[in-house]
């Protein structure tokens, strides 16, 4: 899979040299290619913003100078890799608060792009034209990762890289671990992670669960999942009652 990303802060993303995404990017899992979205501009202050159309507080990003960016990055295009074949051009995603949630699914979906076209806004956001110059010929998916506001979208961007890289062959140790995810489709899907525990079987008076302990490995499923339905109702009741009754024994009932 191949990964642009484009902003006016690039240092944002010297984590995606370490750890999981690091090693991913050594062994050629992941090709990413951060971009300073001021090198596309052509005034001495390498001018970004400016004041939105209509009045209201802040500055709002240039069209032209995206433009521009979007335009060479496709150029250098096609990308190799992912499920499909080669793409000619990236599927375009655009954090915002505004956007559809960011969720396990999309995340999932993504994970299966050859090319994906990170664009971080900062200030009011990007001019709405550039989502509808490249939404007329590509994939453009403006996209929140919650209900909440930040500065611009390069914390976005690396929550949504950590999401989709960490589902990619090779990249997690343990295939298991996403397919045991909260929120993966299947058994698990609309249910949290229970409580963990490793050694030593007593830390400071606080024992880990006997059942656990037990080499019983159906007690021990059992215990889990119900430890994941107490947390569920509990933290998030509209996940709960999102749950398939179907997927629902009668001993998860008595829950
Ligand atoms: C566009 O509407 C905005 C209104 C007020 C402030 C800002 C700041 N801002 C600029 C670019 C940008 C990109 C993403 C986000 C963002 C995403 C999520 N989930 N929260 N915040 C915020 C961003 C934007």
């Amino acid at each position: 899979m191949r990964l642009d990303i484009v902003s006016i802060f690039p240092e944002y993303f010297a984590p995606l040299d370490v750890s999981l995404i690091g090693k991913a990017r050594e062994r050629g899992t992941l090709d990413v290619r951060i971009h300073q979205l001021r090198d596309w501009t052509h005034d001495v202050h390498k001018t970004v913003d400016d004041t939105p159309y209509g009045g209201g507080p802040g500055m709002v990003m240039k069209p032209e100078v995206w433009g521009e960016a979007i335009d060479a990055i496709i150029a250098e295009g096609p990308a190799v890799g992912g499920v499909g074949a080669p793409a000619a051009t990236p599927r375009i995603i655009v954090p915002t608060p505004s956007g559809r949630p960011f969720t396990q699914e999309i995340a999932q979906e993504l994970a299966a792009e050859p090319w994906l076209l990170f664009a971080c806004g900062r200030y009011e956001g990007i001019d709405s034209r550039v989502m509808r110059e490249y939404g007329a010929r590509m994939r453009v998916d403006e996209l929140s990762i919650g209900d909440y506001v930040l500065a611009g979208g390069e914390v976005a961007v690396l929550v949504m890289v950590e999401a989709i890289g960490r589902l990619l062959p090779g990249v997690l140790g343990n295939v298991h671990s996403a397919v045991d995810d909260s929120f993966a489709p299947g058994a698990m899907r609309n249910l949290l992670e229970g409580p963990v525990y490793t050694k030593p079987p007593v830390w400071r008076g606080h024992e880990v669960p006997e059942v656990l302990l037990s080499g019983h490995h159906g007690k021990i499923a059992r215990w889990r999942r119900d430890e994941a339905l107490r947390r569920t109702v509990a933290n998030r009741p509209e996940l709960a009652a999102a749950i398939d009754p179907e997927t629902l024994d009668k001993h998860d009932r008595k829950l």
